[in-house]
């Protein structure tokens, strides 16, 4: 009806006009309120009174705004609190005359929307009119599709898997938290709605998702399929190496449903799985599984390669038929204790099919049933060691064997020994040690060189072996050491037989690189369990013996007595004090006059050591030179004796001694040196002592021992203006032919030959022969140890040129060798 013609109705058409409208009002299925600008009621329906549940009394033209509204407020509608604050609140905000929309549920549990518009006439505000619709039914629906939506909403959330939902407009309309993690897709992406397909398509082409090629094309193929509409199964690998199984089923309605699931786990797990199968198809290793009593379910090719057996010959029988337990060991034990502790490792010996044994290493693992945490399984895994140990064994020979001569090293002793003892000493047997060493094997070595000296070792090392027994041991110590042990002797004439025999092995010459060479042992035996009570002590009174032995001669056996090593003692005991001897000046020299044989005048003096020891009083030279060569100590003390005896001849001469020659002896370790040529020089310089005045006393033996570099040293002295004298003459084994070579002026004949030159016509020959010879090589001789008138006339008879001993002197201090030389030379 329209009710806004230009020409104004008549009463009559006016009141037909009112009535259509309150017919419509009254028909309309909402309530209807229409204020004036005053707040007060022009017009309303049925539908106002039903929905506000007004009573008919209290509602009529006019009445105000805030009159009505104090029913619900006294009903409590508008909440608890003062009903007259409410209705001040509610009639404010409705002279407000703004348009409003809200929902109210009323006490008879319906719901209204209620909207409000404010009214114009003529352009001036005229009130306000106000709609109350019952939405009771739609809002229930829409709760229920609510309920609807969360309920898939949930089920959604609860699959593992990311699923997106997109309508047949290929918008994405349903998701859940999966999707934008799995497919990392941004918020920002997914807030921007619409979500297309062809936006997702998009972003994930731009980022690479498809991989390379155009994005474009990429993005257009993509929506072509989505356009098929049909299911679809496919597995996709994000740059970021997870890979996907993307599955799509279309709806009925249109559009489909995807779920990714990601399934890089499964994947690594399956390829781990392929990777097992391949390493037990295709290792080396023996890999067994078994049942939990050990029993044989599988075994891989290596086993069968390894044992010979096929794997239907090995199922379902015991691992122990196949790998062996060590006797002392059952199955049993050995099940319990792998079963307790989760695995064993070891080694076992392994039964090949052919009956053959191998040693192999073992590792045996417990599998344990996931559910029942009982051992359900066990993996033996075995490596063939067998080249291992062979190696290990060649390893270990290596270890204890000389590799010069191939016979068993020091290790090798040291072990056999430790196995032999007690074994002697459980059955009561006495066993032997023979200590051997080689006679002159050090001058042959240095002499003819290296390779020569190998060469005899080789042959002595042979030779040795061949003559003791196969119960026997031969070691090899070093250098020219040898040992040999006898395990069960009876009686200890049993070891001087094999003794002898080693004598006489070594008696034959012996071929090496040319050379005719002549060795001999000197052999030191001891006896377990009488000479010591350990390997360690057998052998080194054995060594004891040996040294003794040497000392004896060389070429000759010693058994070991007690009081040898009284004197091993006694050496270590003067080796000890003599290291403080030079700096507690215990140390003097005496001297011992020299003369012309034929006429007493005195030609020089020789420098004898002495050592004063505080508590032990006059130690004699034969006593402690020996231990200061064997240390080394000489060197320093010889300085000392040669500086000090260069120093008292020139202090003699300059208190006026007639200038003569001093002898001082040197040893030949002090002539291996070096530098022994710079220590005489600086004797000489220190001193101010002419070179012409000293004579150097050299043994025979110690020139001997390297003859090349013995000439050499001597004849840098012999330049430098020193003469020299080979002292002991007679005592060692060099020619006389051989000390041509030698620069030297004196031969001193030892004293051993003067002393029984009366009586030996052996010693009164020797030396009378060496006189002669000594003439012919031009060399002066001297005569030491000369005691009695007779000897001496033998001698000048005989042509010797000095004489010196107890006839003339005995050995002087410096002031008495000073004061006897001054009266001899003055009364010259
Ligand atoms: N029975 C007897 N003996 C006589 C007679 N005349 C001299 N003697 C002794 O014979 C030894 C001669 O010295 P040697 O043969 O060089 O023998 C020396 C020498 O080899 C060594 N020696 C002594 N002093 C030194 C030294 O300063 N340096 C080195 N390297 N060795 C020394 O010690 C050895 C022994 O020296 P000493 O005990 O002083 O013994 C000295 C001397 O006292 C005699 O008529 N009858």
């Amino acid at each position: 009806m329209d009710t806004t013609e230009a020409s104004p109705p008549n009463a009559t058409e006016f009141g037909r006009r009112y009535a259509y409208l309150q017919a419509v009002l009254s028909n309309l299925p909402q309530g209807i309120s229409v204020f004036d600008e005053h707040l007060r009621l022009r017009v309303w329906n049925q539908g106002f009174l039903d929905v506000l549940n007004l009573p008919a009394g209290a509602v009529f033209d006019g009445v105000h705004f805030s009159e009505l509204i104090r029913i619900p407020a006294e009903r409590g509608e508008y909440g608890p609190g003062d009903v007259e604050e409410h209705i001040a609140r509610i009639t404010a905000l409705a002279l407000k005359f703004e348009a409003h929309s809200f929902e109210r549920a009323r006490p008879s549990g319906r719901t209204h929307l209620v909207q409000g518009e404010p009214l114009f006439i003529d352009g001036q505000l005229a009130g306000f009119i106000t709609t109350y619709t019952d939405i009771t039914e739609r809002k229930a629906a829409e709760v229920e599709l609510q309920r609807h939506d969360n309920l898939l909403q949930t089920v959604i959330e609860s699959i593992p898997s990311a699923v997106s939902l997109f309508s047949k407009d290929k918008e994405l309309i349903l998701y859940n938290q999966e999707f934008p993690r799995l497919l990392d897709l941004p918020p920002s992406l997914l807030n921007d709605r619409p979500v297309t397909m062809e936006k997702l398509f998009r972003f994930n082409a731009e980022r690479g998702e498809y991989g390379p090629g155009d994005q474009q094309a990429i993005v257009q193929t993509l929506l072509v399929k989505a356009d098929q509409n049909q299911a679809h199964r496919f597995e996709r690998t994000r740059p970021n190496g997870k890979t996907l199984d993307i599955r799509g089923m279309p709806l009925d309605e249109g559009g489909f449903v995807t779920i990714y699931t990601d399934i890089s786990e499964r994947r690594a797990s399956a390829e781990r799985e392929q990777l097992a199968q391949k390493v037990f198809n295709h290792t080396p290793t023996g890999i067994i599984f078994t049942d939990e009593v050990h029993r044989i379910l599988s075994i891989n090719p290596a086993t069968t390669q390894m044992t010979g057996y096929e794997a239907f010959e090995l199922l379902g029988h015991t691992v122990f038929g196949l790998a062996n337990l060590p006797p002392e060991q059952n199955p049993e034990c050995f099940q319990e204790n792998v079963a307790l502790r989760g695995s064993w490792r070891g080694e076992l010996e392994v039964t090949k099919k052919s009956g053959e044994d191998f040693p192999a290493y073992v590792r045996v693992t417990r599998v344990d049933d996931p559910h029942s945490g009982m051992p359900a399984h066990y993996i033996w895994i075995l490596a063939d060691i067998t080249e291992r140990k062979e190696a290990e064994e060649r390893m270990r020979h290596i270890a204890q064997h000389d590799a010069l001569t191939g016979l068993p090293n020091r290790l090798a002793l040291l072990m056999r020994l430790a196995q032999l003892l007690p074994e002697a000493r459980r059955h009561k047997l006495t066993m032997a040690i023979m200590f051997l060493d080689l006679d002159r094997f050090k001058i042959i070595n240095d002499t003819l060189g290296h390779p020569v000296g190998d060469e005899l070792l080789r042959e002595v090392a042979c030779r040795l072996s061949k003559v003791v027994r196969e119960t026997d041991f031969v070691a090899r110590l070093g250098g020219d050491e040898f040992v040999v042990i006898l395990p069960g002797i009876t009686n200890p004439s049993d070891a001087a037989i094999v003794a002898n025999k080693i004598i006489a092995a070594l008696s034959s010459p012996i071929e090496a690189e040319g050379h005719e060479l002549h060795t001999s042992p000197s052999i030191g035996i001891s006896l377990f369990p009488d000479d010591g009570p350990d390997g360690d002590t057998i052998l080194k009174n054995a060594d004891t013996a040996m040294y003794h032995a040497k000392a004896a001669g060389r070429n000759n056996y010693q058994f070991f007595a007690a009081d040898m090593n009284k004197a091993t003692a006694e050496r270590l005991n003067i080796e000890r004090k003599l290291r403080h001897a030079i700096a507690r000046n215990e140390l003097a020299l005496c001297f011992q006059p020299q003369f012309r044989a034929d006429s007493s005048q005195p030609t020089g003096v020789e420098a004898l050591i002495r050592w004063h020891h505080p508590t032990d009083g006059l130690i004699s030279p034969l006593r402690f030179i020996p231990v200061a060569e064997e240390t080394g100590i000489i060197v320093e003390i010889g300085e000392w004796v040669l500086l000090n005896a260069c120093r008292e001849m020139k202090h003699w001469i300059d208190a006026g001694l007639k200038p003569m020659r001093i002898a001082v002896n040197v040893s030949a370790r002090q002539l291996r040196r070096r530098d022994f040529c710079e220590t005489v020089a600086g004797a000489l310089a220190g001193s101010g002592l002419p070179a012409e005045l000293l004579e150097l006393e050299i043994t025979e033996s110690s020139v001997m021992e390297n003859p090349e570099e013995a000439i050499q040293i001597l004849e840098r002295l012999g330049r430098m203006g020193v003469s020299l004298a080979i002292d002991d003459f007679g005592t060692g084994y060099s020619s006389l032919a051989y000390l041509k070579l030698f620069p030297i002026d004196h031969l001193k004949i030892d004293r051993s030959f003067v002393a029984d030159i009366e009586h030996d016509l052996n010693d009164r020959a020797i030396a009378f022969g060496t006189i002669a010879l000594a003439h012919s090589l031009g060399l002066n001789v001297i005569a030491e140890g000369v005691e009695t008138a007779d000897q001496l006339e033998l001698l000048r008879a005989n042509g010797c040129d000095e004489v010196q001993g107890y006839l003339f002197s005995k050995p002087l201090t410096s002031a008495a060798a000073f004061a006897f030389l001054h009266a001899r030379c003055r009364s010259e």
